[in-house]
């Protein structure tokens, strides 16, 4: 019998740190032939983009699979499906495959689809890791208020999605150390302890470095485990993503960087954005600049040259709660 290749999906938060792993990951392949499905929140790939420019060796344009169109766990027949079964058939299969959920998808549907026949014979779920803000924890950004618990209708979508992340995974890298003092990382630690299985690891990391092997060396068959991960939406006929929203915003070469980022960070304090990402066009700059916010903190830095007969534009993707008001936000961007 061959063996099966193995498979990680890496959940987690949105702006976590997912992508920063999957990065260090395919940097240090350690010579094997990885494959990498991204699917993202919107129907704008930022972060395949990213990543396909990058150049990793031993990673190609066609190991790079994008799925930029709705979250995993809501499209996994229509979109996840076809797109195994086609790496499974290449004369020259991946050694493993690397699976980034988009920051509001649930990991439990997904690990579900491993049970499909086609697929099932040839793949296994080695590990779910969900990368955790340590930062953004502590600070209770995905804890019910005392008084939202008070309330009978009591939900908190970020703190449903959250958990049931949490809950799915066989391994947690508590990231963003760098963003927090020791007392405030035994925070996090605590909280996320409590929601996880009996025996899954927490790990602290900075810019989600680790031994690569910790993360895709898991052992742990997923698919055949699923009742001990019990997922809040277990009883629902259907998850959908009505508490959120994403669009994009395409920005024209800006003059003055510093003044965009501040018109950034004022529409995210004013609305309920809770990420925003993308590319920006400097003016007289040789280079494509990338701006990722997450929550108040904003990073900005150049990425790669623009392209010979590359348009100089930018575009950023804006995603928070449902209802924002899109023609303010743009407005308020643009300046
Ligand atoms: N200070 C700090 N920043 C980090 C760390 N890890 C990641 N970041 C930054 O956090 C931002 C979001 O990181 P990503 O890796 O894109 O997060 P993500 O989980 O893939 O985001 P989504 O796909 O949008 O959910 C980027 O600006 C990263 O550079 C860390 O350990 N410390």
């Amino acid at each position: 019998m061959t063996r099966k290749i193995p498979a990680t999906v890496i959940t987690g938060f949105l702006g976590a740190g997912k992508s920063t792993l999957v990065r260090h990951l395919l940097e240090n392949n350690r010579g094997q032939r990885l494959a990498l499905i991204v699917n993202e929140f919107g129907d704008v790939g930022i972060d395949g983009d990213m990543l396909t420019t990058c150049d990793i060796e031993g990673c190609g344009k066609d190991d790079i699979i994008e799925l930029a169109n709705g979250c995993l766990c809501c499209t996994v027949a229509d979109e996840f499906l076809p797109v195994m079964q086609a790496l499974i058939e290449r004369d020259l299969p991946p050694d493993h495959i690397l699976i980034e959920t988009s920051g509001l998808a649930l990991p439990k549907p997904l690990v579900k689809a491993f049970h499909w026949p086609e697929i099932r014979s040839r793949v296994t779920v080695n590990g779910v890791v969900a990368v955790v803000d340590a930062e953004a924890t502590a600070a209770g950004r995905f804890t019910s208020t005392p008084e939202q618990m008070a309330r009978p209708d009591h939900d908190n979508p970020l703190e449903e999605v959250f958990d049931d992340q949490l809950l799915c995974a066989d391994m947690v890298l508590l990231n963003k150390t760098d963003l927090v003092d020791d007392i405030a990382l035994e925070k996090a630690r605590r909280r996320i302890e409590s929601k996880l299985r009996p025996g899954v690891k927490v790990i602290p990391t900075r810019h989600s470095i680790v031994d690569p092997v910790v993360v895709v060396g898991l052992d742990a068959a997923a698919e055949d485990d699923l009742d001990t991960r019990p997922s809040l939406h277990d009883s629902a006929t259907d998850h959908s993503h009505d508490d959120f929203e994403s669009f994009a915003v395409d920005l024209p070469e800006i003059a003055d960087p510093d003044a965009l980022i501040k018109r950034i960070s004022s529409a995210i304090a004013t609305h309920d954005i809770l990420r925003l990402k993308g590319f920006l066009a400097v003016q007289d700059k040789p280079a494509r600049a990338v701006v990722q916010a997450v929550g108040a903190r904003i990073d900005r830095w150049f990425d790669r040259p623009w392209r010979p007969g590359e348009a100089h534009a930018g575009q950023v993707v804006v995603i928070g709660g449902k209802g924002l008001d899109r023609a303010a936000i743009a407005a308020a961007i643009r300046g």
